[in-house]
């Protein structure tokens, strides 16, 4: 029994080591008054020392392996790294760096700078200070067979996340990563914090690849998570001390900085309160704090400023444009404020279904993915004639088709009219003004705004393409699902309206079944 137990029981074999330990002295003391007791005593095979023991390190090590191989299961990696780790030889990583994934039609500006980041030359150009290439995620999911047939085998759906993600941020750039909901900007970030383990790709921060340096990389970030990672029960004060002490601050310089930092988020009144206590716009100014203490040279902010009044807001914008702007301190931003993002990036990116659909600055991404400008116009009331309305409607439609040829009436409510005008319609903004001008007269328009598209005008486009495919992609067995359940619907239907008339219908039966298979439906909602 005993050596079955330290086959099965991983504790058995070390406590039973320690228990025969003690066991053997025990004795000894029993028969000699001063026992005097070499190791070959314990160590002899009828001590019943030596197989607890010897399993105590089986157990460890098949333990080890198996906690390794959870590990690569969940953040991702080779499974052969599993046992290749115990070897130590070259590096780590044997996550492929290379990504086949060919992205059709990719965004001009897309491949500009995945070309930039590819063919960057270390001995010629500057580094930047995160270089991100050919990210890749994929999630995959096991969906059990949920007929009675058991050699059907379990369906494995693969989510793909983040697509063939390649760009870099410079020293000094406040980098925007936008996207709806569900785009995989959140992925990306915890692909470079190592919080996720990439499927393909390579990530460098401050010139460290997360997966061979990965302590060397942390020290040379900080990170704002979209969640408040504080303490309820600890104050603004301290959480700043303790978290400047854990990056390594002198304990000399603490109290400087934690005044420093609580001075210049203007939270010095909240220094001695709980985390608990603190509104949600404190919580997010104090894990900026924290994120921004010890000088990383990269910073990851998710969603920084949200549940902020808009004053805090801008000075909390004020705060990162300055410790951004002039020095070699890289940014990365994910927000979902398009205003936030116009205000402190440098260049943003727009991911739609984990692919970035565009990259440059908010400038050139209206320009380029904008829909021209939007003209605004409000007719002076001159009657309440809706037929008199509508012949001056038409005539200023033709004015303004007279003007910017290619451009559409999108909305008209009453006196006010939307047009939508290409770029290309609008070759010289002081002939548009000076046009628009003249028509005021002639049309009897109160006032007119003339406007170029906002970036939010520009997210919306994109954002649409990833409702559009979500659709497209809807799952096959959802659609059944979808499908059983109507048929449920109407089986009940018809059921409740025969059982006015028999009081008895098989269709009880039919309707239960269907509405079983509903109930647990082999379908994945996951993808
Ligand atoms: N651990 C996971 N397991 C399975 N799928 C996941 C996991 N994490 C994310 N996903 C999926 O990956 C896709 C991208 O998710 P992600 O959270 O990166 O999006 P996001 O752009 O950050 O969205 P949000 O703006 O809502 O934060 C989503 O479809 C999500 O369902």
């Amino acid at each position: 029994m005993h050596y079955v137990f330290c086959i099965i029981d991983p504790l058995y074999g070390v406590f039973g080591g320690i228990y025969y330990i003690d066991r053997v002295y025990t004795r000894a003391s029993f028969t000699q008054t001063n026992p005097q007791l070499s190791v070959s005593d314990y160590f002899k095979w009828d001590s019943n020392i030596i197989f607890p023991l010897l399993m105590a390190f089986v157990h460890v090590a098949w333990l080890y392996f198996l906690l390794r191989y959870l590990e690569v299961r969940k953040y991702g990696g080779d499974t052969k790294d599993v046992v290749g780790c115990v070897k130590k030889k070259g590096p780590v990583s044997v996550v492929p760096e290379t990504n086949d994934d060919v992205i059709e039609d990719e965004d001009e500006d897309v491949a500009t700078e995945r070309s930039r980041i590819i063919n960057w030359n270390p001995a010629v150009d500057k580094a930047p200070v995160v270089m991100v290439k050919g990210l890749r995620k994929e999630f995959s999911k096991r969906i059990k067979n949920s007929g009675f047939c058991k050699k059907v085998p379990d369906t494995v759906k693969t989510k793909v996340a983040v697509r063939n993600s390649t760009f870099g941020v410079e020293g000094g750039e406040v980098f925007g990563l936008l996207g709806p909901n569900g785009a995989g900007k959140t992925t990306t970030m915890n692909m470079i914090i190592a919080e996720e383990g990439p499927t393909n790709g390579k990530v460098t921060v401050a010139g460290f690849d997360i997966r061979s340096s990965l302590s060397d990389a942390f020290q040379a970030m900080g990170y704002c998570p979209q969640h408040d990672p504080l303490w309820d029960v600890i104050t603004t004060k301290e959480h700043i001390s303790t978290y400047a002490i854990m990056r390594g601050i002198h304990p000399i310089d603490v109290k400087g900085i934690t005044q420093f930092f609580l001075k210049s988020l203007r939270i010095e009144e909240h220094a001695d309160k709980h985390a608990k206590k603190l509104s949600g716009g404190t919580k997010r100014k104090l894990c900026y704090a924290l994120s921004m203490l010890g000088k990383p040279d990269v910073v990851l902010m998710d969603e920084p400023s949200t549940g902020m009044d808009p004053r805090s807001k801008r000075y909390l914008w004020d705060t990162i444009s300055s410790c951004f702007r002039g020095t070699e301190r890289g940014g990365i931003l994910t927000t979902h404020y398009m205003e936030e993002a116009d205000a402190l990036c440098n260049r943003v990116a727009i991911m739609v279904n984990g692919q970035m659909e565009c990259i440059g600055s908010t400038q050139r991404l209206k320009d380029r993915h904008g829909k021209g400008y939007v003209l605004e116009v409000k007719l002076q009331v001159v009657s309440n004639d809706s037929a008199e309305l509508e012949d001056r409607v038409e005539g200023l439609d033709e004015f303004v088709q007279g003007v910017f040829p290619t451009s559409e009436r999108m909305e008209c409510f009453g006196e006010r009219i939307t047009y939508k005008l290409p770029q290309s319609d609008v070759t010289s903004l002081a002939t548009a003004f000076s046009a628009l001008e003249q028509g005021k007269m002639q049309f009897n328009i109160e006032e007119y705004s003339f406007s170029q598209s906002t970036l939010e005008q520009v997210f919306l486009e994109f954002a649409k393409r990833q409702k559009e495919e979500e659709i497209d992609d809807k799952d096959e067995e959802l659609v059944k699902a979808e499908a059983a359940k109507e048929r449920s619907n109407s089986a009940r239907r018809r059921l409740n309206s025969q059982h006015s008339r028999t009081g008895y219908s098989n269709l009880g039966a039919e309707a239960d079944d269907i509405t079983a298979q509903v109930k647990k439906p082999a379908v994945s909602t996951y993808l």
